[in-house]
């Protein structure tokens, strides 16, 4: 009970003491005792309830005057002895001090400020704890050293005297304060407890909910942070923090000291950019796919072109619509190969075996000529890394180990085995895959770039000889509409019905790639090769098969839709003894026949744009051909007319000479009239000399050396003035001839004008025959391609021979013949060098070392019959050190 006593936790137990120590002084309660009028004396000494009535009721006395009966009882007020019954002893002389305890009521201040009952249940624990005890005048001072002066000043009245009303009064604002401090701390922990059981839910949903928690935990912190920064709510915290029990500011310091607060920034998610900002961002207009980023920063520095940020996109496609610059060549904007198709095209082709290398087959390994293979040797340095200038390359034979010094990485002349390293990767490093045209069948779609002359896809198949192939055609492909085949090497033929995707690729008029043979390892391989403006994604690849007619029949559609289309993929005239002229007219008259035959025949509308290009593109051809004949045929009757009047006209003029010359006598007179021609001569004599020189080397004959005893006994003199005359006219002559000379060299179609029409000069010169022969050959160059020669068969007899063999055939078959030539040369090839064609198959050995010369692939022409197949050979192989000229490569199809 002491111990309980001396706690000052007890609001109870502080009244008691303070009833005690009232007890203790004897004065105070003999007045107390006088006082009461209702205490009832005790009946017995026994009457202990009396006595603990009494005692009760002085105590609730006590606590209804509260301390103003105290002070009265301080101020000196004697107890009488029978009137205290604290001092009674009990009956074994004892006073009960804990019975007496027990009854005596405690005091809630918070009660009886009438705080409590507003007091949420849950606080008045707290409240409790927090419940400032002993004296009142402790209190009070305690409080005054804790808090401001001020501050109390403000909460309590400042008129309130006595000490119990000020201690209520001080309580109640205490509690008040308390209140509103703990409920803004409770607010906090309760938002941190919240964010806390966030963050722990998402650690527990990811990985890296650590890191959340953290980053949760700190903004709880920040937030704590920010409201301590907030003077009402900082007050509130400093207030509450300093009145927290000493044990859990203990805690909370020791917590605080072994969990250093991390001062962690928040770190912001990451965002992709290009979600922000779009698919083109970024991009110039000289932008170039093929390009690294480097060079393409490069490329927009170097061109300061502001851009029109009003109509950028699509690709500054508007813009250019609109402005149309006529200086720059774009070409048509594309959406990116990934963007549509994202995935390669699984395209199955009946009857297609794929093979990635040549295979000989049959007698083919036996021919082959391996040992006549030329060779080739490079000398480039590594800072050269056989570029533009490497020997090999300029001769397309691929570097190796045993041609060139440079290792593979520093080498940049070895793409066949570029091409292999790239076949072992993904479909996007192979690069190509087959699509469908609509129109032209299959076709090979490029699935990436490809720089400019870079090797693309090899043409392989199985290489066979002739005589294979033509069986193979009269028996295997009777019934087949395309053909694989190429003329190849050494007179065997790549067979590519089994081979690599290059059989696919399809003719353009304005091709993006070229067939080119090159040696490799000693065995000239076939592989297609980017052009010169390289290929961007998604392109279709194409070269020239340029087709060179082997028959009048073979004529097939173009439907490469390029501007400078050449309308078909068709026969030109055969190469005959007959001239150009003639030839041109005859072959594009049969050209046109037959087109409009077959255009007749077809079931395509006759009002479909490529038939009419075609026509128009025929009609033109076939107007320029009659005109040049006709321009021919004219100027070649005129140099005949003009040769027959200059041959009568120098008749004629000897003939005059002669019979002046015979009818001079010796008379004096004439003497005298030749004396003075001569006089009068002589200066044109002296002036002309020379000419007269000539004169006498060009004099026909009879002139200089007239008939024997017509000059007689004529003198010197008189045949000098003759001479002078002949001379004077023969100079004339000639100037009016030279005169015509150069007009007719100026103009060498002036034939047909009318200046000359009339011109009656009958001289004929070397110029006129020139000028019909030029304007004979102005219409030679239109016939782009020199006739081809065949490989061994010709056509009548491969044609008598699948008659005979397939006399069943369709009617409507087609003859066919591709020779596909290549204008372009690949990179680092000579331009002009001496060129050697070569008909069929074979390596011709270069002349010199440095002789630049370009690989042909030489085609081999298919022959469909009206009565069956048959194989026709074509063009040759233009081989390194050979020099320059048409590639010539065949593949025949129906
Ligand atoms: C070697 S194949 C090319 C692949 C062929 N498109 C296929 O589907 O197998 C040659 C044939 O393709 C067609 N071809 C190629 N280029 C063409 C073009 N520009 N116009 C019309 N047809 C073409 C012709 O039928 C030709 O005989």
């Amino acid at each position: 009970m002491a111990g309980r006593d001396a706690s000052p936790t007890s609001t109870s137990s502080t009244m008691s003491n303070i009833v005690v120590q009232a007890a203790k002084q004897g004065e105070s309660r003999s007045s107390i005792s006088a006082s009461p009028p209702h205490s009832t004396p005790p009946t017995s000494l026994g009457d202990e309830a009396s006595v603990r009535s009494d005692v009760a009721k002085t105590e609730s006395l006590l606590e209804t005057f509260g301390d103003s009966s105290a002070s009265q009882t301080h101020s000196g007020a004697q107890p009488t002895s029978q009137t205290t019954p604290a001092d009674t002893p009990n009956s074994d002389g004892r006073r009960s001090i804990r019975r007496s305890r027990a009854s005596v009521p405690t005091y809630n201040v918070q009660i009886l400020a009438g705080t409590a009952i507003h007091t949420p249940t849950k606080y008045l624990e707290k409240h409790h704890k927090n419940v400032l005890h002993g004296r009142i005048e402790h209190v009070i001072n305690t409080n005054s050293e804790t808090s401001p002066r001020k501050r109390r000043s403000k909460l309590v009245p400042e008129d309130i005297d006595d000490p119990v009303e000020l201690q209520l009064a001080t309580e109640a604002a205490q509690a008040a304060q308390r209140r509103k401090s703990s409920r803004a701390l409770d607010l906090r922990k309760e938002a941190l407890r919240n964010l806390t059981a966030v963050g722990e839910v998402a650690s527990s949903v990811a990985q890296k909910g650590q890191e959340l928690l953290l980053g949760g935990k700190n903004k709880v912190q920040h937030a704590l942070r920010a409201t301590r920064s907030e003077p009402s709510l900082a007050q509130s915290l400093a207030e509450a923090s300093s009145k927290r029990p000493r044990a859990s500011r203990a805690a909370a310091s020791d917590s605080e000291e072994e969990e250093p607060e991390p001062e962690q920034d928040y770190v912001k998610p990451k965002t992709k950019k290009w979600l922000q900002q779009g698919l083109y961002v970024g991009q110039h207009r000289d932008f170039d796919a093929r390009l690294s980023e480097s060079q393409n920063r490069i490329r927009k520095k170097s061109n300061k072109a502001t851009e029109n940020r009003v109509l950028p996109l699509p690709m500054f496609a508007g813009e250019r619509l609109l402005k149309g610059d006529p200086r720059r060549e774009y070409r048509n904007f594309k959406l990116p190969f990934d963007t549509y198709n994202p995935l390669p095209r699984k395209i199955k082709v009946d009857g297609w075996v794929k093979l990635h290398k040549n295979r000989f087959i049959g007698e083919a390994s036996a021919l082959w000529k391996r040992d006549k293979q030329d060779s080739s040797s490079c000398y480039c340095l590594p800072e050269d890394g056989c570029g533009e200038a490497c020997h090999n390359r300029i001769m397309a034979y691929e570097c190796d180990s045993t041609n060139c010094r440079l290792t593979p990485e520093q080498c940049g002349n070895r793409p066949f085995a570029q091409l292999k390293k790239r076949a072992k990767g993904n479909g996007y490093d192979y690069g190509v895959e087959v699509t469908e045209t609509g129109d032209r069948g299959y076709g090979v779609r490029a699935m990436r770039c490809f720089d400019p002359y870079q090797i693309i896809v090899e043409y392989a198949g199985e290489i066979i000889t002739q005589t294979e192939c033509e069986d193979r055609m009269k028996k295997v492909y009777k019934k087949d509409k395309c053909y694989y085949l190429m003329s190849f090497d050494n007179k065997m033929i790549i067979d590519a019905t089994r081979g690599t995707i290059a059989r696919f690729v399809n003719h353009s008029c304005e091709p993006n790639c070229e067939m080119i043979k090159w040696t490799v390892g000693n065995e000239p391989r076939m592989a297609l090769f980017a052009g010169s403006r390289g290929i961007v994604t998604g392109e279709e690849l194409t070269y020239d098969y340029n087709f060179d007619p082997f028959s009048s029949t073979n004529i097939q559609e173009c439907r490469c839709g390029t501007r400078s289309c050449r309308g078909v993929l068709g026969p030109k005239p055969k190469h005959q003894s007959q001239n150009l002229a003639t030839s041109l007219l005859a072959g594009t008259k049969r050209k046109i026949q037959e087109v409009f035959g077959t255009m007749k025949g077809s079931e395509s509308p006759h009002n479909s744009p490529k038939k009419r290009k075609f026509e128009s593109v025929a009609s033109s051809t076939l107007t320029k051909a009659q005109n040049a004949i006709a321009e021919a045929s004219a100027a070649r009757e005129k140099a005949e007319k003009d040769a027959a009047d200059l041959a009568a006209q120098i008749a004629s003029r000897e003939h005059r000479a002669l019979r002046r010359s015979a009818s001079m006598t010796l008379s004096s007179r004439r003497s005298k009239i030749l004396r003075k021609a001569t006089r009068h001569s002589l200066p044109v004599l002296k002036a002309s000399r020379k000419t007269t020189v000539n004169v006498k080397h060009r004099t026909p004959k009879p002139i200089v050396n007239p008939r024997s005893g017509a000059l007689r006994g004529v003198d010197k003199t008189s045949r000098l003035a003759k001479m002078v005359k002949r001379n004077a006219q023969a100079l004339k002559a000639r100037k009016s001839l030279s005169a015509r000379r150069t007009k007719v060299q100026r103009t060498p179609n002036r034939a047909h004008t009318a200046s000359d029409s009339e011109d009656s000069s009958p001289n004929i010169t070397p110029a006129s025959l020139r000028s019909a022969a030029r304007a004979a050959s102005t219409k030679k160059l239109t016939q782009s391609k020199l006739p081809f020669k065949p490989l061994g068969l010709s056509a009548d007899s491969i044609d008598s021979d699948t008659n005979s063999e397939a006399p069943d055939s369709d009617a409507d078959c087609v003859e066919e013949e591709m020779v596909a030539t290549s204008p372009k040369r690949g990179r680092g090839r000579p331009k002009a060098t001496a060129s050697i064609r070569k008909r069929g198959a074979g390596v011709k050995k270069s002349s010199s070392g440095s002789t630049r010369g370009t690989n042909r692939a030489l085609g081999v022409g298919v022959v469909k019959t009206g009565a069956g197949l048959g194989l026709r050979g074509t063009g040759g192989v233009r081989e390194g050190g050979s020099g320059s000229g048409p590639i010539r490569a065949t593949a025949g199809h129906e």
